[in-house]
C-alpha cells in the first residue's frame, strides 16, 4: 500500500522506544545488569506489547528496559546509530527520530547534554552507512515533572541547532500541558517548531491548550479530536498535522479495534492526518504494517493511504527546497 513515487517518511517515532532485543539483551550483559529473563526470546515480552495494555501508562512501561541498559554514553550512541539502520532498512527516505535525554539519562545518571550529543554523534555515524534523512525531535517526558523537564529542555537547547523541534511526551492524563506553557515558551523562542502528544489519553481539550498555550503545530495521536468539530476545522484550516499511530493507538487502548479507528473522519474533514509507527520496537512493526492495515483492517482506499503518505511530506519539519527535494528524490 505504499506509493512508490511518494516519499516514505516517519515523523513520529521514538528512539528510545526502539531499541532491538538483542541489543537490550547485549548492553545488559556488558554491563553487568541483571535482565529480567535468561534469554532474547524470553526477553521479548518484557519490552514488546503482547496483545495489548489497558492504558497509556501500562504501554510505556515497555519502554523501560531500553533505557535501563544505557549504561554509558557509547550505549547511547549505539542505539542511535542501529536507529537510523532500522529507518533506512525499513524503507523510509525521512525520518525524524524523538528522544526523552532526562529518561534515557537517569537510571545511570548520564549527563543529559552527554545524552544529547552521543544521541546526535550516533545519528551521524548511521548517516555515513545508511541511505535515509534524519531530523532529530528533543522531548520532555511529562511524568517526570516540571523541574525534570526543565533540566531535559536544558539540556537539550545545547544542543538545539540540531534539532527541529521539541515534543511533550507520557502521562497526558496526569501531567497537563498546562504545567509545561513555561517551557514551550523557551523552545519557541530558541526557534524550535513544537509537537505535542495530545489527545491521546486526554481528550480534546488538551488538543486545545497544546495548540493555544504551547504553540503546537502537530499534535501526535489527537484521536480524540473527532468528538470536537470545532477543532476538526480548526485543524483544517490551520493545516496542524496530526501525527496519527494506528497500531500504538491499539495497543495503549486509545481505540478498541483498528476498525473503529478515526483516521477517515480526519480525511474527510481535510485535516492533514499522516501515519507513523510511534514505539516500532515496543510494537514491534513498521512503517510498511501501518500502511497495511490502513488498508486491510481500517479500510482505507489505496487513493487515501497515498494521500496519508502525502500529507507526511507536507507536515514534515523541513523548509521548502527541502519538502522539494525529497519530492524530487522519487522522481529520478
Ligand atoms: O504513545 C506514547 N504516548 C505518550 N508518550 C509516549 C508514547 N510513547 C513513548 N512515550 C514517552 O516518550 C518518552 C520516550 O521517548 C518517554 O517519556 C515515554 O514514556
Ligand atoms: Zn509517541
Amino acid at each position: 500500500m505504499i506509493d512508490k513515487n511518494i516519499p516514505l517518511v516517519d515523523l513520529h517515532r521514538h528512539l528510545d522506544g526502539n531499541v532491538r532485543v538483542n541489543s537490550i539483551w547485549e548492553l545488559g550483559h556488558q554491563h553487568g545488569i541483571a535482565l529480567p529473563a535468561d534469554s532474547v526470546e524470553a526477553l521479548a515480552p518484557f519490552v514488546q506489547i503482547q496483545g495489548k495494555e489497558s492504558d497509556l501508562v501500562g504501554f510505556l512501561t515497555k519502554l523501560d528496559w531500553m533505557v535501563k541498559v544505557l549504561a554509558d554514553l557509547d550505549a547511547v550512541k549505539r542505539v542511535a546509530y542501529e536507529n537510523v539502520a532500522d529507518a533506512a532498512l525499513s524503507g523510509l527516505d525521512y525520518a525524524e527520530l524523538r528522544f526523552s535525554p532526562y529518561y534515557m539519562a537517569m537510571t545511570h545518571n548520564l549527563p543529559i547534554a552527554g545524552v544529547v550529543e552521543a544521541v546526535i554523534d550516533g545519528v551521524n555515524a548511521g548517516l555515513k552507512d545508511y541511505q535515509v534523512k534524519v531530523n532529530l525531535i528533543g522531548i520532555l517526558s511529562r511524568s517526570f515533572g516540571q523541574t525534570a523537564c526543565q533540566q531535559e529542555l536544558d539540556g537539550l537547547l545545547t544542543h538545539k541547532d540540531k534539532l527541529v523541534g521539541l515534543d511533550l511526551a507520557g502521562d497526558e492524563l496526569g501531567f497537563p500541558g498546562a504545567l509545561f506553557n513555561d517551557h514551550f515558551t523557551q523552545a519557541r523562542d530558541a526557534g524550535l517548531n513544537v509537537t505535542v502528544h495530545a489527545g491521546e489519553a486526554d481528550n480534546a481539550k488538551s488538543m486545545w491548550q497544546a495548540i493555544n498555550e504551547l504553540g503546537a503545530t502537530r499534535i501526535g495521536h489527537g484521536v480524540k479530536a473527532i468528538h470536537d468539530p470545532q477543532l476538526m476545522e480548526y485543524l483544517a484550516k490551520h493545516k496542524i498535522g496530526i501525527e496519527s499511530c494506528p497500531t500504538s493507538n491499539l495497543h495503549t487502548s486509545t481505540v478498541e479495534s483498528y476498525q473503529a479507528h478515526p483516521i477517515k473522519l480526519f480525511l474527510d474533514a481535510g485535516v492533514l492526518i499522516g501515519l507513523n509507527t510511534d514505539d516500532p520496537g515496543v510494537s514491534n512493526i513498521t512503517i510498511a504494517h501501518e500502511y497495511q492495515v490502513s488498508r486491510s483492517e481500517i479500510g482505507l482506499s489505496t487513493s487515501e493511504c497515498a494521500q496519508l503518505q502525502r500529507n507526511g511530506v507536507e507536515m514534515a519539519f523541513l523548509s521548502d527546497s527541502e519538502r522539494k527535494a525529497l519530492y524530487a528524490s522519487k522522481l529520478v
